[in-house]
């Protein structure tokens, strides 16, 4: 089982730490969302990892070996960085028969990947002449080429329709699923919480958070109750005077933050309120990474006035 491992992982470029410190590693059979702001450093990770880049200091391994001392590299490591890099003069065909054969990779994997990522009709097409969801789909094709078992993929799913965008969900799924180590960036999300089982969150090159998807919302998220009632002035006071926050929603429900189901359900019971609906609402993913990353930016500012901004 390959995993990749980042040991105090720092990269500067001419006064920017674009990576500062990083430690963590990413592992395999589940699929690991990457997260950050603008800026935050998930391609320098990624380059560093596929050594486009050299680190200034501390280390990026896979499988325990820097990238340039992999022996296959394409069967180890698949990568999506930049879906405009194939060549747009070449048919997708031609692009993959290139990199097989460069590679030495089995002539057979060329329609696989075809076939898997549905560009086979277009196959002899320039890639010039492609949309950006079909480019999207060659350089996850070209990923896969050399049936690799860590991938890594930036932002993916950029470009593609609400069908690509599944299609890519249940792939990363499926990758994962055969014990492969997939990383994947985006900033969806909605789809991050929809195929990530882990995360690993950055802000200013630094690791906020390296923690399961469930544990992230949970820690960073606003718990809260949603309820729907017949008597909604009589259950607002009575919960008002109990110390609860509540608010009213757009659809007409009721939100009361920081209680659970049982306690609100025991208060309308008690008031003799009717209650239509009521549920724990654990938070998004969105409503969490928000909470981390603007705690942490108000962090950074109390504590630093002079930090350098974003990108
Ligand atoms: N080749 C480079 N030369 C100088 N600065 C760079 C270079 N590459 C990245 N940076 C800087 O490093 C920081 C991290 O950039 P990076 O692209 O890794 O962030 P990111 O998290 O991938 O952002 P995004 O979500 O926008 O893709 C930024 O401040 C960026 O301007």
């Amino acid at each position: 089982m390959t995993s990749i491992d980042l040991v105090d992982l720092t990269k500067e470029y001419r006064g920017t730490r674009a990576v500062d410190g990083l430690t963590c590693g990413i592992g395999p059979g589940r699929v690991t969302g990457f997260l950050g702001p603008n800026g935050a450093g998930k391609s320098t990770t990624m380059r560093l990892v596929l050594g486009l880049d050299r680190p200034t200091s501390g280390t990026a391994t896979v499988g325990g070996l820097p990238y340039a001392a992999l022996r296959d590299p394409l069967r180890e490591v698949g990568a999506l960085l930049d879906a405009q890099a194939a060549h747009a003069s070449r048919t997708a065909r031609d692009h993959l028969r290139f990199l097989v054969v460069s590679n030495r990779l089995p002539a057979r994997r060329v329609d696989e990947v075809l076939e898997e990522t549905g560009l086979a009709a277009v196959a002899r097409r320039r890639i010039g002449t492609f949309s950006l969801g079909m480019r999207q789909r060659l350089g996850i094709a070209t990923a896969l080429l050399g049936d690799p078992h860590v991938l890594l993929l930036d932002e993916p799913t950029n470009g593609l329709d609400p069908e690509g965008i599944v299609w890519v969900r249940t792939l990363v799924r499926r990758l994962a699923g055969e014990g492969r180590t997939v990383l994947v960036s985006s900033h969806l999300m909605n789809e991050t919480a929809a195929f990530a089982d882990h995360l690993v969150v950055l802000g200013r090159g630094r690791l906020l958070a390296d923690v399961s998807t469930g544990d992230f919302i949970e820690r960073y998220g606003r718990a809260r109750v949603r309820v729907r009632t017949g008597d909604p002035v009589r259950l607002r006071a009575a919960l008002l005077a109990r110390g609860h926050t509540v608010a009213e929603d757009d659809d007409g429900r009721w939100a009361v933050d920081g209680a659970t189901a049982e306690e609100i359900g025991a208060v309308a019971a008690r008031e003799g309120v009717t209650v239509l609906e009521l549920a724990d609402d654990r938070g998004s993913l969105e409503q969490a990474y928000f909470a981390l990353t603007t705690a942490e930016a108000e962090f950074a500012a109390a504590t630093s006035p002079t930090a350098p901004q974003e990108a």
